[in-house]
């Protein structure tokens, strides 16, 4: 294959050689006979000819130049040859670093030439409603590539199975590997409404705090979003699975919250007009290998009320939502219920009876004297920070469930308030001496 390479990429040069040194000799052997200087019955060719030679012969000297008939013709024919032989040359370099320049772009992308068949179910009237796609800045991906990268979407490559699909890990070369979720029911509103509603935001926002969209597929009854892997899962699993929070130290709980805090603070302050996320929670909070949290699940995000008052709110969201009105204040009292998760290890809404029961309406009154804090701390992190800087998280926590939303404090105030309770080398500005 490499040798391929090299060849067709150096027969441009040797086309240009040969034709150099073709026209080069027709013209070297035309002149060669061309020209003749002659005495009066003999000719001599020209080069030998000398000024001596007129005093030798006894007439005058007679310079004859003799043209072959068909001079004109070879040259043209050359000329004709060697200039086809440039554009063939020219136009096969063309191609062949356009063909390379798309071999490059798929390789770096993972995307493959699309089949006719995918093409046609990819241009599905959902998609085109998709602003990214109609605009062509967001990838679509190639079904039979997402198939053979799952293992045929196999059980074994289910990294879980949420309320809309199920999540699979993809190996798209040796070296990474992404996720991609299945939406089966294409089709059904709801789903082609928050499938849509995900892909366009998350095409559109870039932070470092907010999963990464890779790209997405359409085919048939089925749709694809593919992300980038978060390998420590969810914040949720993390903290409520088996391991109970303990891979989660103090430190790495106050990276977490400021982590969602400045990619909300991106959605509220940075975009235009401010987006509303109205699904945060724990589950929804992806970690990365190192640990950084990016905000993920866009399902049901949307503008701020002021710029879109007609807005249906969607049932899933709806629990938090006390006055019927989407703000961004609704984000911050997701926030707080997370920053009480991540202080006190219990879920946002226990079920241990037939009566479910929220961590705030658990924790707020037990907030109102601190001394209490250290006895209802998740057992993971005892005594294992400053007890201000723990004083002062709680204190953020029961500001950002205020059940008022305007006595809830703006994300970027949080934000502010938790960063120096961070190290320098976890992204804040408290120095450990
Ligand atoms: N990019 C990712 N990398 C690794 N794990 C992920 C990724 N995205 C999601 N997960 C895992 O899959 C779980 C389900 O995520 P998903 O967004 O599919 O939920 P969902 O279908 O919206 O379900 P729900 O409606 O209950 O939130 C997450 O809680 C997380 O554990």
């Amino acid at each position: 294959m490499c040798l391929l390479r090299h060849f067709l990429f150096s027969l441009p040069i040797w086309v240009l050689c040969l034709s150099f040194f073709s026209v080069a000799s027709v013209i070297k052997s035309e002149e060669s006979s061309i020209v003749f200087a002659s005495g009066s019955s003999q000719e001599i060719p020209l080069s030998q000819a000398s000024p001596q030679m007129g005093a030798q012969s006894p007439g005058p000297p007679i310079v004859k130049v003799v043209f072959r008939e068909d001079l004109n013709k070879k040259i043209l024919i050359a000329l004709i040859v060697s200039s086809t032989l440039l554009c063939v040359t020219v136009l096969l370099l063309l191609y062949l670093l356009l063909w390379r320049y798309r071999n490059l772009k798929n390789s770096f992308s993972g995307i493959q030439q699309k089949p006719d068949s995918v093409k046609s179910v990819a241009t599905k009237p959902i998609v085109h409603k998709i602003d990214s796609v109609r605009k062509g800045t967001i990838p679509v991906y190639d079904y039979q590539l997402l198939e053979s990268a799952t293992n045929k979407f196999s059980d074994s490559n289910v990294l879980s199975r949420g309320g809309r699909g199920c999540l699979y890990r993809a190996c798209l070369d040796e070296k990474s590997s992404v996720t991609v979720k299945k939406l089966d029911g294409c089709g059904e509103t709801d789903i082609d409404k928050q499938f849509e509603n995900e892909v366009d935001w998350l095409a559109k926002i870039r932070h470092q705090n907010i999963i990464s969209l890779l790209g997405f597929c359409v085919y048939r009854q089925t749709s694809c979003i593919v992300y980038e892997m978060m390998q420590n899962g969810s914040l949720e699993s993390q903290l409520h699975g088996p391991s109970q929070g303990a891979g989660l130290t103090w430190q790495l709980r106050m990276k977490i919250a400021v982590d969602i805090a400045r990619g909300l603070e991106y959605l509220h302050e940075h975009c235009h007009p401010p987006v509303v996320h109205r699904d945060l929670k724990s589950s929804n909070i992806l970690l990365d290998s190192d640990f950084n949290a990016k905000i993920s699940d866009f399902g049901f995000a949307t503008v701020l009320m002021t710029q879109n008052k007609n807005l249906k709110i969607p049932d899933r969201a709806s629990e938090f939502i006390l006055d019927g009105k989407v703000t961004d204040k609704n984000d911050v009292y997701s926030f707080g219920v997370i920053l009480l998760e991540l202080l006190l290890g219990k879920k946002s809404v226990e079920k241990p009876s037939s009566e479910p029961e929220s961590v705030v309406t658990w924790a707020v009154p037990k907030l109102s004297d601190r001394a209490n804090l250290p006895n209802i701390l998740d057992p993971a992190i005892k005594g294992t920070m400053d007890l201000k800087h723990l004083y002062q998280v709680a204190a953020v926590a029961v500001l950002c469930v205020q059940p008022e939303p305007s006595y809830r404090p703006l994300i970027t105030d949080v934000l502010h308030s938790l960063i120096p309770l961070l190290p320098v080398d976890l992204g804040g500005s408290l120095r450990i001496l």
